[in-house]
This record gives structure tokens, C-alpha cells and sequence, in this order.
């Protein structure tokens, strides 16, 4: 079924590059979910990405108690691309005509291969963004406030499995050191939890090496014998075979959209592993860039509400416990509930 409000697929004028705009809820308020930049096989995979990330941003905001829609930019580039700086302002710009040109229906932020200075570039075109450097009024780079808000769900899982909401001496494997995952990686080496990373990209070694951690490789990470496994790379890691290769006791992460395909959420579980939904986890960028940009809170309102996540998680697991239900079910049950008070009676 073809759920989305909107879906605008542009060959960008001067890139020639598809350019992907998926709204897919605006019921909560205007949408609003970052701009990938990133190699698919063929541009309709990125499509494909670009529905799944946009639908997941609406559950992100509905869970998170925000009043802003899911949306979500793709540009797909071919495999082996590499862009350099003239071709990479002129697929910005393209970006940034799409975004205008809906009116204020979506802003965009930053997402996998983006980040601040490519929203203040967006940003001499289109108002409809978001993440911009401080000093150019934004509230700059999201991945340290995504890592902070992944911290508290996992502390709002360690205290469930462990009775403490403590991560020194907990064992955790932490997939993809990009913008979010080192964040977080460091995060977690401060407060003194034994590391295993990874990344397909063979330079990040070295925050690893910096942090202390064990180096796996990519393929084999997934089986590491850790208590939490963190994916903090792309999407579609957790399949039914690697799903069945997991020695740890919960997977907690900020990557989009973990799951393969929706019913690997009840393999996690009949396994007895406890999976927060990603798009609850994931929140504290989207959180503190709102927060701060639309709702002018102070910062230390801002942080609170990042924080907040691990009471989230926390209710959340309350509900699944209490109901019989998977952490999933009873996120995507909070979800559909915020989604259809907004709709008033007619759409109960
Ligand atoms: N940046 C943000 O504030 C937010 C990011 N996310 C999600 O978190 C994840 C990471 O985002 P960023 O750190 O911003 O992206 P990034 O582009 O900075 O980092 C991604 C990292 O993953 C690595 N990688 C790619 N495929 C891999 C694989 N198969 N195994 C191991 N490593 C692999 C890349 O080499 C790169 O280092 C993405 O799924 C993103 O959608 C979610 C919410 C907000
Ligand atoms: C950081 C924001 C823009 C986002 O796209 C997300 O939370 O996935």
C-alpha cells in the first residue's frame, strides 16, 4: 500500500544526480528527516531507502512526543562515484531547489553522508533546514546529540537486563565508527565499557585503537561474544541469518532502520533479545535540532529532552512487559496512537 503524502523524484539540474523526496506523514506538523547522500546499486533502491527512512522519521517524532512530520532526502549515487567539491555544490543545490520548491512542506537536516556545512550551503537557497553551523544561526552538527540520546536508551536497557543503568565493564560492539558511531564509541569508553568496533572503511581503525577497543571485522561483528551489540552504520543489518548468528542479550543502536524486513523484530525476540526499535534510540539528533531550532528551548531543557529517551525506552519496555508484547509492537502501538489523536474522530 502506497502510504506516503508525497513523493518527488528529480533528475537534478545540474548534477544530473537523482534527487529523492519522500514525505511520508505531515499529520503531526510540517515533515522534517535528513538528506542521505550515499551509493546505491541502481537509483531505485535509493527510492526504496528513501520511503522506509522518511516512514521510520514519522514514528521517530510520534514516539518522541515532537509536532513534526516524517520526511526523508535520497541522492543516489552510483556505485564507485566519488564527488568532488565543484559536483558535490551542484547536488546540493539540486537538493536545495527540490526543497524549496515544496514549500516549506519539508525541511531537511543532516543524515549519512552530509552534515553542517552542507546544510549551510543548502541553506543559501531554501529556509527549509536545518543543522546549520551555530555561528550561521543553526543548531549545528546532530550526531554528538543522536550519540547522547543512544547512550540513554542503552543506559534505560542495561538497568532492565542488568539492574544497573551503569556501562562500565559491560561489553559492547559498536558497528560503524561515522559521525554517530565514534561519538558514541567515546561515550562509552569514558564511562569505562569494554569496546569491539568496526567499520568498512579500514581508516577508522584508528579511533579504535585510540579507544582501547578490539577491531573486528565487519562481517564478523554481529557474532562478537558482547553483551550489547550497537548498530551505528546503514540500515537492513538485522536478517533472519544474522539475527540467528547474535550472541549478545540486546541490540540497541542509532542506525535507521535496522530491520530487514518487519518480522525480524519477533525472530529478536523469540531469541530472547531485546531490540529498541531504532527510531526510539536514534531520536536525541532530531530531538535537540527541533528543540532548539523551532521551540527555542535553552539547552539545558534541550539535553533533558534528549535524556528523556531513556524514560521513553524505559515506558516502553514497561508496555511490552506488562502486555505481551514486543518492545516493537508496543513502539509502534505508541506511535499510531499520538498519530491518530492528531486525527481527531474521524481518523480513529
Ligand atoms: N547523524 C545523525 O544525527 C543521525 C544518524 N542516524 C543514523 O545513524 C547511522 C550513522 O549515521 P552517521 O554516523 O551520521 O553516518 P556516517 O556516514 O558519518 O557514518 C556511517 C559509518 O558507517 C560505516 N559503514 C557503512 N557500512 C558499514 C558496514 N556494513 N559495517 C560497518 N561500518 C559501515 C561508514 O564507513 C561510516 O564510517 C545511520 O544509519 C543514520 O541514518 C540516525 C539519527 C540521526
Ligand atoms: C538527524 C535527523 C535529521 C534525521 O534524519 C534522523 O534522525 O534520522
Amino acid at each position: 500500500m502506497f502510504e506516503h503524502e508525497q513523493v518527488v523524484i528529480r533528475s537534478g539540474r545540474r548534477s544530473r544526480l537523482p534527487v529523492i523526496v519522500a514525505v511520508h506523514s505531515t499529520a503531526l506538523g510540517p515533515a522534517a528527516g535528513g538528506l542521505r547522500l550515499w551509493h546505491y546499486p541502481d537509483w531505485r533502491d535509493g527510492v526504496t531507502d528513501a520511503l522506509r527512512l522518511s516512514a521510520a522519521m514519522t514514528a521517530k517524532f510520534a514516539v518522541a512526543g515532537l509536532p513534526s512530520g516524517g520526511g526523508k532526502t535520497v541522492v543516489a549515487l552510483p556505485e564507485g562515484t566519488v564527488l568532488d567539491p565543484e559536483r558535490r555544490r551542484d547536488v546540493l543545490q539540486d537538493v536545495a531547489d527540490t526543497i524549496e520548491s515544496l514549500g516549506g512542506t519539508y525541511s531537511t537536516g543532516p543524515d549519512v553522508g552530509t552534515g553542517p556545512e552542507d546544510m549551510a550551503l543548502i541553506g543559501t537557497i531554501t529556509s527549509h533546514v536545518f543543522c546549520r553551523p551555530a555561528h550561521l544561526g543553526g543548531s549545528g552538527d546532530s550526531s554528538p546529540h543522536t550519540a547522547q540520546g543512544t547512550l540513554a536508551a542503552l543506559r534505560a536497557v542495561s538497568r532492565r537486563l542488568y539492574g544497573t543503568a551503569r556501562l562500565d565493564g559491560r561489553r559492547l560492539a559498536v558497528v560503524g565508527l561515522g559521525r554517530v558511531g565514534a561519538g558514541l564509541a567515546r561515550l562509552l569508553a569514558a564511562e569505562g565499557a569494554a569496546l569491539t568496533v568496526t567499520d568498512t572503511d579500514p581508516d577508522k581503525r584508528k579511533i579504535g585503537d585510540e579507544l582501547g577497543a578490539v577491531w573486528c571485522s565487519p562481517d564478523e561483528i554481529l557474532a562478537a561474544d558482547v553483551d550489547i551489540v550497537v548498530p551505528a552504520a546503514l540500515g537492513s543489518c538485522l536478517t533472519a541469518h544474522t539475527v540467528a548468528q547474535l550472541r549478545c542479550r540486546a541490540v540497541v543502536g542509532p542506525a535507521n532502520n535496522q530491520l530487514a524486513t518487519p518480522d525480524v523484530a519477533d525472530l529478536l525476540h523469540r531469541r530472547g533479545i531485546l531490540w529498541v526499535p531504532d527510531y526510539v534510540a536514534s531520536a536525541g539528533g532530531v530531538v535537540h535540532a527541533v528543540s532548539t531550532e523551532l521551540h527555542h528551548l535553552a539547552p539545558d531543557e534541550v539535553r533533558a529532552r534528549v535524556d528523556a529517551i531513556e524514560h521513553t525506552v524505559t515506558g516502553l519496555l514497561d508496555t511490552a512487559e506488562s502486555r505481551g508484547r514486543t518492545p516493537a509492537q508496543a513502539a509502534t502501538e505508541l506511535a499510531r496512537r499520538r498519530l491518530r489523536a492528531t486525527a481527531g474522530p474521524a481518523g480513529t
